[in-house]
């Protein structure tokens, strides 16, 4: 039996009485012969198996309580990191809400910003940069449109073709932003002058489109022509120049002159071709017998392309007659066109549509070359030098090479520069421009002698006859042909003549036919003489014959 320590009953009572009472009763119920002592003995260790069962039981509450509050804690935690969660997702949808708010805003701006640039394209593409006017596509879409309605409603319609008078000589002379200027107040002005249903276009360079969609008559488009040249014709004060310009206007009517836009366009644009060269500044309705002439008109401009290389063009010689000595001093060289189906053509038949194609520049190389090789073989031949007369369009004159192919040609054709006489027309001097004096000073001082065509049908300004260094006035046939019928006329002839002898420029009369022409001519002291009188212009052949003829008197 094992040993046990002596029991202290009071200690046990005291410490442990609840417990004791229990394991007391359990004792005496269970066994009855079991003694105090060992009573007491498993008293003990029952109370200690019963302190440390109640140790357990207080360290598992305390677990419990512990795990309760991990728990707790932990479902807290797990909470508030849920709730953490949710804030940062509300946080980020908040963000994300925001950013769409802003991304929605931008969104609405670079669609506006398309739409203003689409809209802007669109304009662009449809109207004249320079002057704001509808441009020709426009123009053809309100044609269309107005075209659509006058079938329905069966009434006319008027489409106006506009072109500036001599447009590229203000351009040429005052510079292109003076030509700019003018474009934009003649585009403000037309509009001013028409209705606002009308359409006012800019097809390109001095051209505008007018469509006038609400006419009763044809005449009322006359009416507007009318308006559209007096609202022109004031002088347009630009950058302190006073520029006068006038305008050529063809008109066409729907249905007669055309049923469509293109057909309506090209009867416009034709009569305005005619309206031009009826005297400009005017307007002349399209007729059907104009396309006939229009399409003439590019048959001959196919035609000329092609005639310098197949040798078409071939020049006659006119003499020019010293009267008092009545001996030939020169002759001017006039070019004709053996055209191989119409038969030999005059200038008046081509000079203006190779003026207007540009052809006139190789074609007046040609002539140039040509007159001047023949004077040379005819000095080389031994017949007495002459000067040679050569018509100069304003169109070479321009060139910015002329003066050069000038000096090339005379080279060429070893003529000596005293011999070539150029022939300009007033309205190439009139231009007083920087380029037009140092042009004319290069020829004058290459000894090229300058001479002024058909004087005195011009412009009225004689300002230029001082500037320049002229040598000769060649008094227009007009006034020769009437100068022994109208004291007017033999009065403007004495006139220029005097001029000339004044200025020490000779005088030369044109188109003289009859003895008493060349009598009158001779008693008014002019220099100079050409015309049937003496000579028609004639091939070189003919005119080696005159020089002959001329040399044996
Ligand atoms: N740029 C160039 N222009 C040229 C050239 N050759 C001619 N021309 C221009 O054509 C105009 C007409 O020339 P043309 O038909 O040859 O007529 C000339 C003479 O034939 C005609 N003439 C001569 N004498 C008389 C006459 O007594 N009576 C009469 N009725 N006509 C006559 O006059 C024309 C010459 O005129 P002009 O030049 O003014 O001296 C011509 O005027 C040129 O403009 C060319 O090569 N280049």
């Amino acid at each position: 039996m094992t040993a046990h320590p002596p029991v202290d009953d009071s200690e046990t009572e005291h410490s442990d009485e609840h417990e004791h009472f229990h394991l007391r009763q359990k004792l005496i119920a269970d066994d009855a012969s079991v003694s105090a002592r060992e009573l007491a003995a498993g008293t003990r260790e029952a109370v200690a198996d019963a302190r440390e069962v109640a140790v357990h039981q207080r360290e598992d509450s305390v677990l419990v309580r512990e795990d309760s509050v991990i728990s707790r804690e932990q479902h807290n935690n797990a909470v508030e990191l849920h709730q953490s969660i949710i804030d940062e997702q509300l946080l980020l949808l908040r963000q994300a809400n925001a950013r769409l708010v802003v991304a929605t805003i931008e969104a609405h701006e670079l669609a506006d910003q398309v739409q203003a640039a689409r809209d802007q394209l669109d304009y662009t593409a449809q109207h004249d940069a320079l002057t704001g006017l509808p441009n020709r596509i426009l123009l053809q879409d309100r044609l269309n449109q107005a075209i659509e309605i006058a079938r329905r409603q069966t009434r006319p319609l008027a489409v106006m073709f506009l072109d500036l008078d001599r447009f590229k000589h203000i351009n040429d002379s005052l510079g292109h932003g003076i030509g700019d200027l003018l474009l934009q107040s003649v585009a403000h002005r037309l509009k001013g002058c028409l209705r606002h249903s009308d359409t006012v276009s800019r097809q390109g360079g001095d051209e505008f489109v007018v469509l006038l969609p609400n006419i009763e008559h044809a005449q009322d488009a006359a009416l507007s022509a009318e308006k559209i040249i007096a609202t022109l014709a004031p002088s347009h004060l630009l950058n302190e120049h006073e520029i006068h310009i006038g305008v050529s206007i063809g008109i066409s009517i729907y249905p007669d002159d055309g049923g469509d836009t293109d057909t309506l366009l090209k009867s416009a644009d034709t009569a305005m071709y005619y309206a031009k060269n009826n005297g400009r500044d005017a307007y002349k309705f399209f007729e059907q017998e104009m396309h006939a002439r229009a399409l003439q008109r590019h048959a001959t401009e196919v035609d000329l392309r092609h005639a310098l290389e197949r040798r078409e063009f071939i020049l006659h010689y006119q003499p020019v007659v010293h009267l008092r000595s009545g001996k030939i001093v020169g002759f001017e060289a006039l070019v004709r066109w053996q055209h191989p189906e119409r038969g030999l053509l005059l200038p008046e038949e081509f000079i203006p549509i190779a003026e207007e194609s540009g052809l006139i520049l190789p074609l007046g190389r040609w002539v140039q070359h040509q007159a001047c090789s023949q004077a040379q073989k005819w000095i080389m031949a031994g017949l007495a030098p002459m000067t040679v007369a050569l018509n100069t369009s304003g169109f070479e004159f321009r060139n910015k090479d002329f003066v050069t192919s000038v000096r090339t040609m005379l080279a060429e054709t070893g003529l000596e520069p005293r011999l070539l006489e150029l022939e300009l027309t007033e309205t190439v001097l009139i231009n007083n421009t920087e380029s037009t004096q140092a042009v004319l000073s290069a020829l004058v001082e290459m000894g090229v002698k300058l001479t002024i065509d058909d004087f005195g049908t011009g412009y009225s300004s004689l300002r230029y006859l001082q500037q320049y260094p002229i040598y000769a006035l060649k008094i227009d046939q007009s006034f020769v042909s009437q100068m022994v019928s109208s004291e007017a006329s033999k009065s403007i002839v004495h006139a220029v003549i005097s001029l000339g002898s004044n200025l020490k420029m000779r005088a030369i009369a044109e188109g003289v036919e009859t003895a008493e022409q060349y009598a009158s001519l001779l008693a008014l002291h002019c220099d100079d003489a050409q015309g049937y009188f003496f000579s028609e212009p004639v091939t070189a052949e003919a005119f080696a014959a005159l020089l002959q003829a001329d040399m044996s008197h």
